[in-house]
């Protein structure tokens, strides 16, 4: 059944998005039509929309728009980062990559290209066809289609640079650093990443989407570890007169300072949820981190819910509900600090690390490192 309604939900927005794109007047000037241009696609992205979105929005769309460019289809998950990479290390290296794709191949893009050694010259765009697209939401709009997304793409007078964030692993230097322009999490998000990235792909975007929180809240787990955190800037709240809602940021200076070095903050568990966002929109209709600024001078917005006996299924249940409008981030069992660096130690290895809905490994060492490199990657949105 599910399977029925996902593929009459793919030809109503195929029919409503050809008409757009029939009725569309391309724009006089085009910064990307100047440009060495590579679209990657992922035909699984989503419920297998990679290939419509592509044959229907993108291809047609470039075209008129004059934009000439190579077309790569995946085949295997890690094939985009491979790709990228050899389009980085390239004698002239393209100019842009634009990813069909949701969330996750487009981290795979960034990784690619700064695997190739292009660093954060050659540009990235991305043409939501995923399940959650958190990304396209944030740099389009909420609910932004393919179609809106490449009209903003083709209108952009060049490319913007965005804060990176940089997973590390300090006592396991062999590892090869991850970037990420969107989310990273530990906890009770990344579980909700793990399933509907892997074990629930089977059950399709719409079903996926609504049972994963249920899921995560009727196991309300909680992670033992240890966060120390860099707070960064413009922690007083703007008057003295503030209310949680307007400025959701808690005091980190209240925080006790971290024994290995005075600059960072400790935060103890339990936890509940642990995530940093570079960007407001989670995706699938979610603000988990509704004040967090693509391009912030290398700061992201870490949101920490500590597993507590008042942190009830009902609560969390709550808390989700509120996600939508971000308004979590006024509650008291929430806090969320702006942060330029923080270390990690999960204790008991349990649970799972995710860049974008991309598995990372548990640190052997004991800890991973997070940094906000600013202005690091050239976005077109
Ligand atoms: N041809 C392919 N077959 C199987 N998996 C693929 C293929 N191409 C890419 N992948 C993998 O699919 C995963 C998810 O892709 P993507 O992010 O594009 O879609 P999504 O998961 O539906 O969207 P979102 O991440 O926004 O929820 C990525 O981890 C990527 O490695």
């Amino acid at each position: 059944a599910h399977r029925l309604i996902d593929a009459i939900a793919c030809a109503v927005s195929r029919r409503r998005l050809r008409a757009k794109v029939a009725a569309w007047t391309p724009p006089g000037v085009s910064w990307i039509a100047r440009q060495r241009v590579v679209v990657i696609v992922n035909p699984n992205a989503g419920a297998g929309w990679g290939d419509c979105v592509y044959e229907d929005v993108v291809r047609p769309m470039l075209r008129r728009a004059g934009v000439e460019h190579e077309v790569v289809r995946t085949t295997c998950a890690g094939m985009a980062e491979r790709e990228a990479a050899e389009l980085a290390s390239r004698k002239v290296p393209v100019d842009c990559v634009l990813s069909v794709s949701g969330d996750g191949q487009l981290h795979e893009c960034l990784n690619g290209l700064r695997g190739g050694g292009t660093g954060g010259r050659t540009a990235l765009a991305v043409v939501p066809a995923g399940t959650g697209n958190g990304m396209s939401d944030t740099c389009f709009g909420r609910g932004s289609d393919a179609f809106e997304a490449l009209c903003s793409i083709l209108c952009a007078s060049g490319p913007t640079p965005v804060d990176v964030m940089r997973l590390t692993y300090p006592d396991e230097p062999a590892r090869t650093p991850r970037h990420d322009l969107h989310f990273f999490c530990w906890a009770a998000f990344a579980d909700h990443d793990y399933v509907t990235e892997n074990g629930w792909r089977w059950l399709g975007p719409l079903l996926k989407v609504a049972l994963a929180p249920l899921y995560v809240i009727a196991q309300r787990r909680g992670y033992a570890g240890t966060v120390e955190f860099e707070p960064a800037g413009a922690l007083e709240p703007p008057d003295p007169e503030w209310k949680r809602e307007a400025y959701p940021y808690s005091d980190a200076a209240a925080l006790p300072p971290s024994p290995h070095d005075a600059s960072l903050r400790v935060l103890e568990g339990p936890f509940w949820c642990l995530a940093v966002g570079n960007c407001p929109e989670g995706g699938s209709a979610t603000l988990p981190v509704p004040r967090a600024r693509m391009a912030d001078g290398g700061r992201a917005d870490l949101l920490v819910c500590r597993h507590t006996p008042r942190l009830t299924r009902w609560r969390c249940l709550q808390l989700f509900l509120m996600m939508e409008k971000g308004e979590h981030v006024a509650q008291p069992d929430v806090a969320v600090y702006k942060t330029r660096r923080l270390r990690l130690y999960p204790r008991g290895g349990a649970g799972h690390l995710q860049l974008s809905g991309q598995e990372m490994p548990m640190p052997r060492g004991g800890v991973v490192q997070l940094d906000v490199l600013p202005d690091d990657q050239l976005l077109v949105f």
